[in-house]
């Protein structure tokens, strides 16, 4: 099960996040109580082996600006919240960068297409916000061998089931493994990534 641990903003969670064996890191780079600069992605990617993807995050954002922002922290993956086209995924290509793209079960028939991505996630209605949804209700998308990360509400005492409901090739957490909102809790990060990967 591939997990991705989103909305970091210190070493520590960052390093725990690594050390629990997390497949990927997320850096919120857009408006939210999880916002982190540019600099500060900087100064955290060491932190991140190779082989562990990291991640900037964006809603509002065009696949320009994602790919700009990205840059000048020095990642090469996005993942682009919103409605998003195959140009999206062709401006973030281009850029010679690898995309998650996220959509929310109200997105349309062509919107939860193969658009090209490296990766598709399927997330709440507010991306972020830890409202957990219908999972199993995802089965009826067809998604079949794609790969798609499973978000929204997840936490280490529900995540098994709800990745296993869904039929989910991987999992993405914030909310559920924070003490408050935007501060993570390192016992909950591991427990996430100890309990995704059983
Ligand atoms: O975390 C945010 O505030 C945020 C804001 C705008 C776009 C995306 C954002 N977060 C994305 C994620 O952290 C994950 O992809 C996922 O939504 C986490 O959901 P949850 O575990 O329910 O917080």
């Amino acid at each position: 099960m591939f997990v991705k641990v989103c909305g970091l903003s210190t070493p520590e969670s960052v390093q725990e996040a690594v050390d629990s064996g997390a497949d990927a890191v997320g850096f919120v780079l857009t408006a939210s109580p999880r916002e982190v600069t540019p600099e500060q992605v900087h100064v955290l990617l060491p932190l991140v082996p190779e082989g562990v993807h990291a991640v900037g995050v964006f809603r509002h954002e065009t696949a320009a600006d994602a790919v700009a922002i990205a840059r000048k922290a020095g990642l090469t993956w996005v993942q682009l919240h919103g409605h998003r086209t195959a140009d999206d995924v062709k401006t973030v290509h281009d850029a010679g960068m690898r995309l998650i793209r996220a959509a929310t079960m109200g997105a349309s028939v062509e919107e939860f297409g193969d658009l090209g991505e490296d990766l598709f996630l399927i997330d709440a209605a507010v991306p972020g916000s830890g409202e957990a949804w219908d999972y199993e209700s995802v089965q009826e998308k067809g998604l079949d061998d794609r790969k798609w990360l499973l978000a929204g509400g997840l936490e280490p005492g529900n995540v098994a089931f709800a990745a296993t409901a869904a039929g989910a090739w991987g999992v993405d957490v914030s909310s559920g493994v924070e003490a408050s909102r935007g501060v993570k809790d390192l016992a909950k990060i591991r427990a996430f990534v100890e309990a995704a990967k059983a």
